[in-house]
């Protein structure tokens, strides 16, 4: 006879665990590791509570008690620690349902609670509201339930008059209907709310309001059955997103998809954590092997290191030792040195390419061609589509490049490039691009042929490749990943935001053999940012459109956060040398953290080499932040924008946000030469300003000298005089 239990924690207890003193923390360990050996152990004093069948209290030590709810057999659900006099004081205030849209199990504590706020350390700022007219008025309780609001809330929802008291409420709220109720005060109209928030987690089938058992599977549930979460958590050395995931999240992990799939959304709402989690959803379905025929990559060499550092935390060894983590520049050149296709030659930055066409124009006296348009040519038409012969160009699709070519014109660049890369290749060098169009051709071949002989020739390289930051691969980049990859169930899974690209690569992923229609997902949520920096954020990419990495347009409809905090700074000086007073002023406002939590991102080398002595002449430590992320943990971290890819900071402040630097001025000479190009450097230039804004959690302030970035809106610039 088996003895044992099985108890999860919700999401919400285990909040309330985080709140308990260390050595109670440890008593709730102790007390889950009792109960799951011998939930009858005397000692326990397991009960159910005032008749209810599914509601019992147990003893966690002197002071404490657990609440549990009893789902089936031999398995409970600990919903809450409660102090002892609390648990037995009035049982009518805890209630709990199957909630009858996403068929998950809320528990909430109808009583009113102290003190509690949603937020962090920044005090929210006072926002008045002019009238007492109850807040959710203009909805109807079936409304309400329709998208999900937990029931037994409704009353107190009809009460809520002003946003303390909303905030109050919802922090002890179930996610969804957190989820909604900030959506609707935020004035999103009903039927939008609906689309975006409420159905991306309804339940897949019919749900049974009885059947605790079944709801208790469901991702809408948040639990944890993991004994080492407690463990970690009285250890200090756990984050929620190992162990939590908002439901929306865990349906993306867990779904099995019929070919590739992508995951796309705002900076902020998980999509690197979606991919952490699928990667190990997928090793647990693995034969046991020794083997890695998972493929975990992006776009450079930080965010692979953190990828690692993560997926370490997530999975342990055990789940690394499957899983090939390798940023895409470095698969492409493995491969390549595999096949001894590039031996000996070095790589060089294909920021170098205009100035390597120019010397090659200048030193073969080729003319009739501007080194600017042919290296632009070379690199996103015939490298950037891995076009192998001068048929291929000849019927190349040449999207966004402006001027047409005759079949003539053609011909000669064609010749000409043929020319440069052997020049190229006589000087001993090659490019990144040129090394991923040659590691997919080389890929391209090796499934030819694995695919030729029965049975497979030669074994595919993986079963399953995930890829994060996906819309800064290149065409060729995808052609390498489809051929490493056998078109099936699960192949590819890619997470991204294309309102981030920061490298000049644009895909259409159909026409690549990645079919991802039908099998496109966003995520909303923001979990980094407060609302009052992502407001601000969204401002910069007013009057931009962005692709969905497949020919369609994706904008940011229905992304937001929980979180707030003051509203960011915008503020301008007459100088360079102002500006920087500017910035010495604020940090000593902020007190001068130098624990790491802070960072000054600005548009230029030039101008980071000036903040870096600037900061360090006012007597703080000043860590410049390197290709491979900040070169210190702690200190003050400066870095251009590019570098802030994948970066998270308590408090920013983004410098040099004048006209003339953000975009940057180089870029205006396409402006009739080449409108489409200007437009993409634009747009990049944009972009790379959004993400640095989306990288602080608490504190934003935004600065330049002379007259603004065109970015700023006058709405964000006037902010200053207020
Ligand atoms: N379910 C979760 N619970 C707690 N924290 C979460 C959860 N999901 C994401 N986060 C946190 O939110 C932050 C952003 O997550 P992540 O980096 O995955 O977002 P992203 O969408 O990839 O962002 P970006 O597009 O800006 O790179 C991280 O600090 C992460 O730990």
């Amino acid at each position: 006879m088996t003895t044992g239990a099985m108890l999860r924690i919700l999401d919400r207890a285990d909040k309330e665990v985080m709140k308990l003193t260390r050595a109670d923390i440890g008593a709730v360990y102790e007390f889950m590791h009792k109960f799951r050996n011998n939930p009858d152990n005397p000692g326990l004093k397991l009960k159910s509570l005032n008749g209810d069948s599914r509601l019992m209290s147990a003893r966690v030590n002197r002071d404490y008690r657990a609440l549990l709810l009893h789902i089936a057999d031999r398995d409970y659900l600990l919903v809450a620690v409660k102090h002892r006099g609390e648990v037995y004081d009035d049982l009518s205030r805890y209630a709990y349902r199957i909630n009858r849209v996403t068929g998950g199990i809320e528990v909430v504590d109808l009583a009113p609670v102290g003190d509690s706020i949603v937020g962090r350390v920044v005090p929210p700022e006072a926002e008045p509201t002019p009238t007492q007219k109850p807040l959710f008025d203009a909805y109807s309780d079936a409304q309400l339930l329709e998208l999900g609001v937990s029931e037994p809330l409704l009353p107190q929802i009809r009460e809520l008059t002003t946003e303390a008291e909303l905030l109050e409420l919802l922090d002890r709220a179930p996610q969804l209907t957190t989820d909604v109720l900030f959506a609707l005060f935020d004035g999103k109209p009903y039927e939008e709310v609906l689309q975006q928030v409420t159905e991306p987690v309804r339940a897949d089938e019919p749900v049974d309001l009885e059947d605790f058992a079944a709801a208790v599977q469901r991702p809408a549930t948040q639990v944890t059955s993991d004994d080492e979460a407690l463990q970690a958590i009285i250890g200090e050395a756990f984050e929620r997103w190992q162990i939590f995931l908002h439901p929306t999240q865990r349906k993306l992990v867990e779904r099995g998809y019929n070919g590739p799939a992508r995951v796309g959304g705002g900076p902020g709402t998980g999509k690197t954590i979606v991919a952490l989690h699928r990667v190990a959803h997928l090793a647990r379905h693995l034969p046991p092997g020794t083997d890695k025929p998972i493929l975990l990559t992006t776009f450079n060499r930080n965010l692979a290191a953190d990828l690692r550092t993560r997926l370490l935390a997530l999975g342990g060894q055990e789940l690394v030792a499957r899983v090939d983590i390798i940023n895409i520049d470095r698969l492409a050149s493995r491969v390549v040195t595999e096949a001894k296709a590039g031996a000996n030659r070095n790589v060089v930055s294909d920021n170098q390419v205009p100035d390597l066409w120019g010397e090659f124009l200048l030193e073969t006296g080729a003319s009739g061609w501007d080194a600017d348009f042919l290296a632009a040519e070379w690199t996103q038409v015939i490298l950037g589509q891995v076009l192998n012969s001068r048929a291929e160009y000849f019927k190349a699709r040449r999207p966004n490049r402006g001027r047409s070519l005759t079949r003539m014109e053609r011909d000669q660049i064609w010749q000409l490039t043929e020319r440069f890369t052997s020049w190229l290749e006589a000087r001993g060098v090659w490019t990144w691009r040129q090394v991923a169009q040659r590691a997919a051709r080389l890929e391209m071949d090796r499934a030819a042929e694995s695919g030729e002989s029965s049975g497979g020739f030669r074994r595919p390289r993986y079963r399953h490749v995930v890829v994060d930051e996906a819309q800064d691969l290149s065409a060729a980049h995808w052609k390498m990943l489809r051929a490493m990859v056998p078109p099936g169930p699960d192949d590819l899974f890619l997470t991204g935001d294309t309102h981030q690209r920061i490298y000049d690569n644009h895909v259409t992923l159909g026409s690549l053999g990645i079919n991802i229609r039908g099998r496109s997902s966003r995520l909303t949520l923001s979990y980094r940012t407060t609302r009052q920096i992502l407001a601000d954020a969204l401002q910069i990419m007013t009057g931009e459109v962005y692709d969905d990495l497949d020919g369609g347009e994706e904008d940011l409809a229905g992304y937001r956060s929980l979180l707030r905090g003051a509203r960011p700074v915008f503020h301008g000086a007459a100088t360079w040398t102002q500006e920087q007073d500017l910035i010495v002023t604020h940090l000593r406002s902020w007190g001068n953290p130098v624990d790491g939590s802070l960072a000054i991102c600005v548009p230029t080398r030039e101008l980071a080499a000036d903040v870096l002595s600037r900061v360090e002449a006012e007597g703080l430590p000043a860590v410049e932040i390197g290709p491979d992320g900040p070169k210190q943990p702690d200190g003050i971290h400066v870095g251009t924008m590019h570098r802030f890819k994948g970066l998270e900071y308590q408090r920013m402040i983004i410098a040099g946000v004048s006209d003339g630097l953000v975009p940057r001025q180089v870029i205006s000479r396409y402006r009739d030469s080449d409108p489409k190009r200007y437009q993409r450097e634009r747009q990049r230039d944009r972009s790379l300003l959004f993400v640095a804004a989306t990288r602080p959690r608490d504190e934003l302030a935004v600065f330049w000298h002379g007259t603004p970035s065109p970015f700023l809106t006058s709405r964000l610039v006037q902010r200053e005089a207020t």
